[in-house]
């Protein structure tokens, strides 16, 4: 294998941290050349960086040594994942029966995990009872009873409630979860929040230990978050008055942003520590409160700049005056570009060095016209059948929203750590698709 060099002018932040590129003006990730790895594990495929998604996780440990981190497995889960975000000493965010189960089995300790979900069904609570989950969030009055009824005799489960603090933040409407009038938390002005609480105080096979809030996803400033505190120091104040208690812990959420292209802002953990908790001692302070215990749930900030997505390029076109590139893979690989909008940064990987000088539209070959993952991005003239183009920022709801849209099979997942690469996750075959259909 070539060895890597650092080249001053990029990868840039957009890259996990060990990217290079190589003499040969091929990209390596982790020490090993992304063209090898389509070559060996095929395209299209999801490389992650072993050693970025430890450093990131180290990030938020590091900023909030006195808080719960927890990974918020939504965005990629694996069991190698859970194993790395588990000896890194985070916490994991889960939000179904089944990332529960795989935590489980990748022997994740029950009680550093919190349980979500705006609707979750009798299977997700009695295995989060079975497996013995450290939180469960409540986010509707109906299922406080509901989960206090399976909670055997003289335990008590630890539960949050989820409240809406009415704040907008996010990067699209489809992901702001802290405005009213969605479908997730209970409301502090409406009421419906102060309303659960005591719902939750009335049950004495649950133990309420404080509130949560989760603002949205793809947020890059610390300042939603500080609304976030200046609204429910306040209603904890409330709550203390109306019931004579005061709680010991405040989960404030994830949905912290990364850059999908050069120039993008992404959220500072150190910044946020500062600013969050300074906010939040002087807000209760004045109100007599004891400062409770910090969560946090980045998801998307862990492991999304620690993936790169590969792709083989199968046909070049000019139609209409526009030039597309069109792949092996796409809308069911990556969904994003068509369901928010999101630009990404697309280079090749054996030629990283060619300068991309000409617009062109990278496509997939799904059959319609939406699926596009990237607009008008730079590439060089040259691209033609058979290169690999690179997207990097590809590792946090790409695996976890893939779909088998056309039944061309979920890409596989490699591992790279050190110059060496592993297969984690096998590609999807035919087979697998077409094996949960009965006889006829
Ligand atoms: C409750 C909760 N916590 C954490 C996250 C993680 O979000 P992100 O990946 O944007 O950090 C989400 C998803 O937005 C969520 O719903
Ligand atoms: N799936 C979204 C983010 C939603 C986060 C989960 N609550 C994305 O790809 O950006």
């Amino acid at each position: 294998m070539e060895s890597a060099r650092a080249d001053s002018a990029w990868p840039g932040p957009v890259w996990p941290a060990s990217a290079r590129v190589l003499p040969s003006g091929g990209l390596a990730v982790g020490g090993v050349p992304l063209a090898e790895l389509a070559d060996r594990f095929g395209t299209p495929s999801y490389v992650v960086d072993e050693d970025e998604v430890r450093a990131r996780a180290r990030a938020w440990r590091a900023a909030l040594p006195d808080a719960d981190v927890a990974y918020a497995g939504k965005a990629f889960l694996t069991r190698a994942m859970v194993r790395w975000v588990e000896e890194e000493g985070l916490h994991l965010d889960v939000c179904s029966a089944g990332e529960l189960e795989l935590a489980a089995h990748a022997g994740f300790p029950g009680e550093r995990v919190v349980l979500h979900g705006n609707a979750k069904s009798p299977d997700d609570l009695r295995t989060a009872l079975r497996l013995g989950v450290g939180r469960v969030v409540l986010d509707n009055t109906g299922e406080v009873a509901r989960l206090a009824a399976l909670v055997p005799p003289g335990a008590r489960q630890k539960v949050l409630v989820r409240v809406v603090p009415g704040i907008e933040a996010g990067a699209h409407a489809a992901v702001r979860t802290g405005v009213e009038g969605q479908k997730f938390g209970l409301s502090v002005d409406g009421g419906e929040a102060a309303d659960a609480v005591a719902r939750v105080l009335g049950q004495p096979r649950l133990e309420l230990v404080g509130l949560h809030c989760h603002l949205g996803s793809q947020i890059t400033s610390v300042d939603p978050y500080l609304a976030a505190v200046r609204k429910l120091v306040p209603f904890l104040s409330t709550l203390r008055d109306v019931h004579g208690v005061t709680f010991p812990e405040l989960d404030l959420g994830g949905g912290f942003g990364i850059p999908y292209r050069d120039g993008e802002p992404t959220l500072d953990p150190a910044e946020y520590a500062a600013r969050v908790r300074a906010e939040l001692a002087l807000r209760c302070a004045h109100v007599d409160l004891p400062v409770p215990r910090l969560a946090v749930e980045p998801g998307r900030w862990i492991a999304g700049p620690a993936g790169v997505a590969l792709y083989r390029v199968l046909a070049v076109k000019v139609s209409g005056g526009r030039t597309f590139v069109a792949v092996d893979g796409g809308m069911s690989d990556n969904p994003r570009p068509a369901l928010y909008g999101v630009r990404y940064t697309v280079r090749l990987a054996g030629r990283a060095g060619a300068a991309p000088d000409r617009p062109m539209t990278v496509v997939g070959r799904h059959c319609e016209a939406g699926d596009v993952l990237a607009e008008d991005v730079p590439l060089p003239g040259d691209v033609r059948p058979g290169d690999v183009l690179a997207v990097p920022a590809s590792g946090a709801y790409h695996l976890s929203m893939a779909s088998s849209y056309n039944l061309v099979g979920r890409p596989p997942v490699a591992a790279v750590t050190g110059g060496r690469a592993r297969l984690l996750v096998r590609r999807e075959t035919p087979a697998d698709l077409w094996s949960r259909e009965l006889p006829d």
